[in-house]
């Protein structure tokens, strides 16, 4: 599976406020460019943590031309993944409605009656893992299923287990020109941090949008 991780940070490296709210960081430019690296992609991921700050749906403007042709023909949107451990996913989440398919990732220990519950509420479940999901192994099952390509957006915890896990092959990062600041704020890698080995990337492309700049880089082997 060829993994992608596209987030936008502030200048000081954060994704959103303290506050963990839904903060537009991306202008409209960079918003359109996310739509088009989500519809090249199979499946587009996220964190519980994410779903709980900001109920995204994680679908496409299918009415762009330019979405229309990084799908290549496939019809509607990518499938939809969530790495939730527990299966906290509320049942009313916007990424459980039908209008794609969606993967939530659990452990062996979730709680079986919020596993039936998302299953009723259309949910694949897949299960990799005993304390928190095991990426590796669940993205073996989702590429079983057809994904070959994935997105994930974020949040914080998650892109640092992707990386931890040396699942990531590209890194899209745009920078919007503010200073968020906070110790509590999630910075685009967070979890325990590197320590005397940390991941080598390759900058290949940079680019100017909205009010910022989109760094792309190629994770090293
Ligand atoms: N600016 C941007 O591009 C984006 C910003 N965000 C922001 O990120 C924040 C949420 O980020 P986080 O709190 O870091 O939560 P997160 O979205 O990374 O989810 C972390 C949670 O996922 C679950 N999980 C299961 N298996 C895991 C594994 N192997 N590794 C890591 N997590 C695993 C755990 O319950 C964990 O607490 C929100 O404020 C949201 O607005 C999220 C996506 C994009
Ligand atoms: N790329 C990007 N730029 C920003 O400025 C953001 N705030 C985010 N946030 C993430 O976008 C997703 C929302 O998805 P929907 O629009 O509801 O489909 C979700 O992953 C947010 O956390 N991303």
């Amino acid at each position: 599976m060829h993994v992608v991780v596209n987030a936008a940070m502030s200048v000081d490296g954060k994704l959103a406020s303290r506050r963990r709210e839904q903060l537009a960081i991306s202008g409209p430019e960079d918003f359109d460019r996310v739509d088009r690296v989500r519809a090249a992609a199979d499946g587009v991921m996220v964190g519980v943590g994410t779903v709980l700050a900001d109920d995204p749906h994680l679908t496409l403007d299918v009415t762009d031309r330019r979405v229309q042709r990084q799908r290549h023909g496939r019809p509607g949107n990518p499938a939809r993944v969530v790495a939730d451990s527990t299966a906290r996913t509320p049942l009313d989440a916007r990424i459980l409605d039908d209008e794609a398919t969606t993967y939530v990732l659990v452990v062996e220990s979730a709680p079986e009656e919020r596993r039936t519950a998302l299953a009723d509420a259309g949910a694949e479940m897949v299960v990799a893992g005993d304390d928190r999901v095991d990426l590796a192994a669940a993205f073996d099952q989702l590429a079983d299923e057809g994904i070959e390509r994935l997105m994930i957006e974020g949040g914080g915890e998650l892109i640092f287990s992707a990386f931890d896990a040396g699942l990531v092959d590209e890194l899209s990062v745009f920078v919007g020109s503010k200073i968020i600041g906070g110790h509590d704020a999630p910075t685009l890698a967070d979890g325990e941090g590197f320590v005397e080995e940390y991941p080598a990337l390759t900058l290949d492309d940079t680019e100017r949008l909205d009010d910022g700049v989109v760094l792309r880089y190629t994770v090293d082997g």
